[in-house]
């Protein structure tokens, strides 16, 4: 018996940029709408050489399809997912020969605005749609009681009333300063009560409110500021509260350079940025009060 020769042959290939995350920011005045998308691309055609000669004459870079998402989100802007990523399919399928086919996946997360419409903020502070987590521990000794509520997850976005500046510039430092930028954090808190005996619903709703309407109302110079406003906020209004410890990682919206493809970005297309982030971090208690809460929260 003869053995056929084995020969491998490229099957089924695409490629592109997976996850570009764009933020889109219309200001319409003092009224601020956002767009959040994550977009992937996947193109397919004819790929052969790439793969099989070392040849990238047919090869459209991934950096440019990541590229076009954010130009065609600043001169288009983003109507809907579906809208968007039909542009951009369009676009790579009619604009090169070698490409025939586009894939274009879109996550869209939702925002919803923070407070009522006439409310501090409610035009440029939106909190992500989708509940946060709700968080308690409890510690009995036989007699004693410690009471720690929280949450984590409760995702929040300034559009405009945040600026960073007048920071130490050792010979590493490059940030930029900025009189206008998005403030964007993942709002992750506990707090301590003096006793028991409370309406823990009624209490975990207004710490959580207060925590939203401070984020909201804090012209801010750094993410510092905003957390003891956000903390202080909670102590003084909720007097069953001693303290309240936050852990803000500051969620980065990179405006995008969008001068190589001769378009200004008037703050209005960001890159989101997942990692590194800035993490800030701090307890905030009633004067006279012990701190309990530990630095790092316990895992279960
Ligand atoms: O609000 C901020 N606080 C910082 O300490 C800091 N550092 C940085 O690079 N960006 C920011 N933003």
């Amino acid at each position: 018996m003869t053995t056929e020769p084995r020969r491998a042959v490229l099957g089924q290939n695409q490629y592109g940029k997976a996850e570009t995350r764009v933020v889109r920011i219309s200001r319409n005045g003092t009224t601020h709408h956002l767009k959040d998308l994550n977009v992937s691309v996947s193109l397919s055609g004819d790929m052969d050489d790439v793969h099989l000669t070392g040849s990238n004459a047919n090869v459209l870079t991934t950096d440019a399809t990541k590229n076009t998402v954010f130009a065609f989100a600043k001169e288009h802007g983003i109507a809907s997912a579906e809208e968007f990523g039909m542009r951009l399919a369009r676009h790579f399928v009619s604009s090169q020969e070698s490409i025939r086919s586009a894939r274009i996946r879109v996550e869209e997360y939702a925002w919803d605005r923070i407070g009522a419409p006439d409310a501090d903020g409610a035009r440029h502070s939106f909190v992500r749609a989708g509940r946060e987590t709700r968080t308690a521990e409890i510690h009995h000794d036989g007699e004693g009681w410690e009471v720690v509520s929280g949450l984590e997850g409760l995702v929040v976005l300034n559009s405009t009333d945040s600026e960073f500046h007048g920071y130490v510039k050792d010979r590493y430092t490059t940030l930029p300063e900025t009189r206008d930028r998005v403030l964007a954090t993942e709002v992750n808190a506990r707090w301590r009560y003096a006793g028991t005996g409370l309406d823990w619903d009624a209490s975990y709703a207004r710490a959580r409110e207060h925590l939203l309407h401070a984020f909201a109302a804090t012209y801010s110079y750094s993410l510092q500021q905003t957390l003891y406003a956000m903390g202080a906020r909670v102590v003084e209004h909720l007097p069953e509260v001693e303290e309240i410890r936050l852990s803000l990682p500051n969620k980065h919206h990179f405006l995008v350079d969008l001068g190589p493809f001769g378009l200004k970005n008037d703050n209005e297309v960001y890159y989101a940025a997942d990692r590194p982030y800035g993490l800030i971090e701090a307890t905030v208690l009633r004067d006279g009060a012990e701190q309990r809460i530990p630095v790092h929260p316990a895992r279960p």
